[in-house]
C-alpha cells in the first residue's frame, strides 16, 4: 500500500502557480479570495484559517466576511452583490451549508460566474458537463491532480463513485470520464453496492458516512480516494475504514492529509484563475 499524500500534489500545484502570481503582481494585481461564513461554526472558522495561512504563504489574499446566523436572504443577497461588484475581490466562496432561511440554489445562481471559485454556478457546472474551460470544483479537481502526481493511469480503468452530490460525486464522475475511465455512480438507492464497489480499479468514497467502505467493498490492488470528513472522538476520519482496507489496496488517500489538502491547493488555483479573468489578463 502506498499513501497518496495531499501535500505532495499540493506542493507541485503551488509551485506551478508561483509564476502566475508573480506575473500578476508585476501588473499590480494580488489574487484575493473572500470567504463568506454565516454563523459561528468552529469547524468553518478553523477551515477558513487554514485556507488563509496556506494562501498567505504564497502571496495570495484570503479574507473572511462573517455574517450573522439570523441574516435574511435579502440582506445576504445585498452583501453578495457588493462582493460581485468589488474589483478588488477576485474569488467568492460561500461556505456551505447555509442556514435554512437562505435558499442555497438561488444564491449560487447570483454569484458572479467569473468569481465562482467553487465552480457551483450553473453556467460553470454546465461548461464542465460539455467539456469547456471553466472553474472545476476544488475537491474533484484536486483528486485528479493527485492521481496525476502519482502517475496513476486513469484511461480504461473501472472507476466507481460512491455519492452523487453536485459538489463531489457528479463532477468527479465527469472528470474521470473525460480521462477515459469507465464510470459507475452509486448512491443510497443502489442495489448491490458492495458488489459494484468491489469491481472498482479506482474507488471514490464520497457518501458522507464514516467507515462506510471496508475490505469487503474493495478489490485487491484498488486505488481508493477518500473524500469523507468526520470528527470521531476528536479525530478527523474519512468514509473509508482505513485500517481495515490498507493491506488490500495499492494506493489510498489518508484522512487527514489526503484529499482535503489538494482541495485547498485547487482553491488557490481557481482564485488565481479568477483574478486573471476579472482583470482580463493572462
Ligand atoms: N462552498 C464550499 N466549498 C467548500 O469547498 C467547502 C464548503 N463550502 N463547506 C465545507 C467543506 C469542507 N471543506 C474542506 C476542505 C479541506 C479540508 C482540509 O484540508 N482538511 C485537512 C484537515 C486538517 C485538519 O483539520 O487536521 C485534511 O484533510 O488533511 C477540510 C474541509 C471544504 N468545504
Amino acid at each position: 500500500m502506498q499513501l497518496l499524500e495531499g501535500k505532495v500534489a499540493a506542493k507541485h500545484i503551488k509551485q506551478n502557480l508561483k509564476e502566475d502570481i508573480d506575473l500578476l503582481k508585476k501588473k499590480g494585481l494580488v489574487p484575493n479570495l473572500r470567504v463568506v461564513i454565516v454563523g459561528n461554526s468552529p469547524a468553518s472558522l478553523a477551515y477558513v484559517n487554514m485556507v488563509r495561512k496556506s494562501f498567505n504563504k504564497e502571496g495570495v489574499n484570503a479574507d473572511v466576511l462573517k455574517l450573522d446566523e439570523s441574516i435574511s436572504e435579502d440582506q445576504f443577497i445585498s452583501e453578495l452583490e457588493k462582493l460581485n461588484n468589488d474589483n478588488k475581490v477576485s474569488g467568492i466562496l460561500i461556505q456551505l451549508p447555509l442556514p435554512k432561511q437562505i435558499n442555497t440554489s438561488k444564491i449560487i445562481k447570483l454569484i458572479n460566474p467569473n468569481k465562482d471559485v467553487d465552480g457551483f454556478h450553473p453556467l460553470n457546472a454546465g461548461k464542465l458537463l460539455i467539456g469547456e474551460d471553466t472553474f472545476i470544483p476544488c475537491t474533484p479537481y484536486g483528486m485528479i491532480k493527485m492521481l496525476e502526481e502519482y502517475d496513476i493511469d486513469i484511461e480504461g480503468k473501472n472507476a466507481v463513485v460512491l455519492g452523487r452530490s453536485n459538489i463531489v460525486g457528479k463532477p468527479i464522475s465527469l472528470l474521470l470520464m473525460e480521462k477515459n475511465a469507465t464510470v459507475t455512480i452509486c448512491h443510497s438507492r443502489t442495489k448491490n453496492i458492495k458488489e459494484i464497489a468491489s469491481k472498482a480499479d479506482i474507488l471514490v468514497a464520497a457518501i458522507g458516512k464514516h467507515n462506510f467502505v471496508d475490505e469487503s467493498m474493495v478489490k485487491e490492488g484498488a486505488i481508493v480516494l477518500d473524500v469523507g470528513i468526520h470528527v470521531v472522538d476528536g479525530k478527523l476520519k474519512g468514509d473509508v475504514d482505513f485500517e481495515n482496507v490498507k493491506n488490500k489496496v495499492s494506493y489510498i488517500t489518508p484522512v487527514p492529509g489526503g484529499v482535503g489538502t489538494t482541495t485547498i491547493a485547487m482553491l488557490m488555483y481557481n482564485t488565481v484563475k479568477a483574478c486573471k479573468l476579472i482583470n482580463k489578463t493572462n
